[in-house]
């Protein structure tokens, strides 16, 4: 006779294949619901942008050119790559240019500005399935890594409640002093790995956007999981993913 109390009792939650013993997580969209912040702030920014110089018969920026040119890169290089998209090309300035001026690096701090405010306005929520799983990561043992584009990233972890989990955290500005290139590119996860002192093919790397899984699929990662919120789970395994998911705590499987 089936007991169901006794398999509960000998049942194991497995969080990962077994080879892996360090999960390198993206931040916005993938632990935080954040990627739609971003989204927002790219849009106004440059849909004001494109109106300003084209007039009001100009064409939108686009869910598409967010998954394409934006979703996962650093600030710099998603102002670059949509504008080339659009064969606009605009002089490189500083970091510390401001807002308003018309510049790589003026539009992004103009996005940054306006992603604050919609930060401040609507707040930073974990997705509850990714506390789950991140507890359970931790429950088992696994090392935890945050490996975000974002030069938001630390702000945004503190606001949603989840530093606690993290070991080793690569963001925005680490990129940045480390010279490290940026998404699609491997070196921010291969920055994430050495920092918990594991090797790619050790590590997970969890990821939302299309630049992120080619990162972990171009760095050797033992397991590349695509976190699909936004319908485009085709694309996420066509760009590298092992597997997909809708939510993190898909993958927390009973294992008897
Ligand atoms: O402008 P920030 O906060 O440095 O973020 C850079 C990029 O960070 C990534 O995490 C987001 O997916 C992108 O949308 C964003 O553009």
């Amino acid at each position: 006779m089936d007991r169901p109390e006794l398999s509960r009792a000998t049942q194991q939650i497995r969080v990962a294949p077994e080879r892996i013993t360090a999960c390198l997580f993206d931040l916005d969209g993938v632990l935080t619901s954040t990627a739609a912040q971003h989204m927002a702030a790219w849009k106004q920014t440059f849909d004001a942008f494109l109106r300003e110089r084209e007039g009001e018969h100009f064409s939108p920026f686009t869910e598409r050119d967010y998954l394409e040119h934006v979703d996962g890169r650093p600030r710099a290089d998603g102002v670059r790559q949509f504008l080339a998209s659009r064969g606009i090309s605009l002089p490189e300035g500083s970091r510390d240019d401001p807002p308003a001026s018309d510049t790589i690096h003026g539009l992004g701090n103009r996005k940054n500005e306006t992603l604050q405010e919609i930060i401040r306005q609507r707040g930073v929520t974990p997705y509850p399935g990714s506390v789950r799983y991140l507890e359970a990561v931790r429950g088992a043992g696994l090392a935890i890594g945050v490996v975000t584009s974002s030069e938001n990233g630390a702000s945004v972890l503190e606001a949603a409640g989840l530093s606690r989990f993290v070991q080793a955290r690569i963001d925005g500005l680490v990129i940045t002093e480390q010279k490290l290139r940026g998404k699609p590119a491997p070196d921010a996860f291969l920055a994430g790995a050495r920092a918990l002192r594991v090797a790619p093919a050790e590590a997970a790397v969890f990821e939302d956007a299309l630049a992120g899984v080619q990162a972990g699929r171009a760095g050797g990662f033992g397991w590349v999981v695509g976190v699909d919120r936004t319908h485009h789970a085709d694309e996420l395994r066509a760009h590298g993913a092992d597997v997909v998911v809708s939510d993190l705590a898909d993958l927390l499987v009973a294992d008897r």
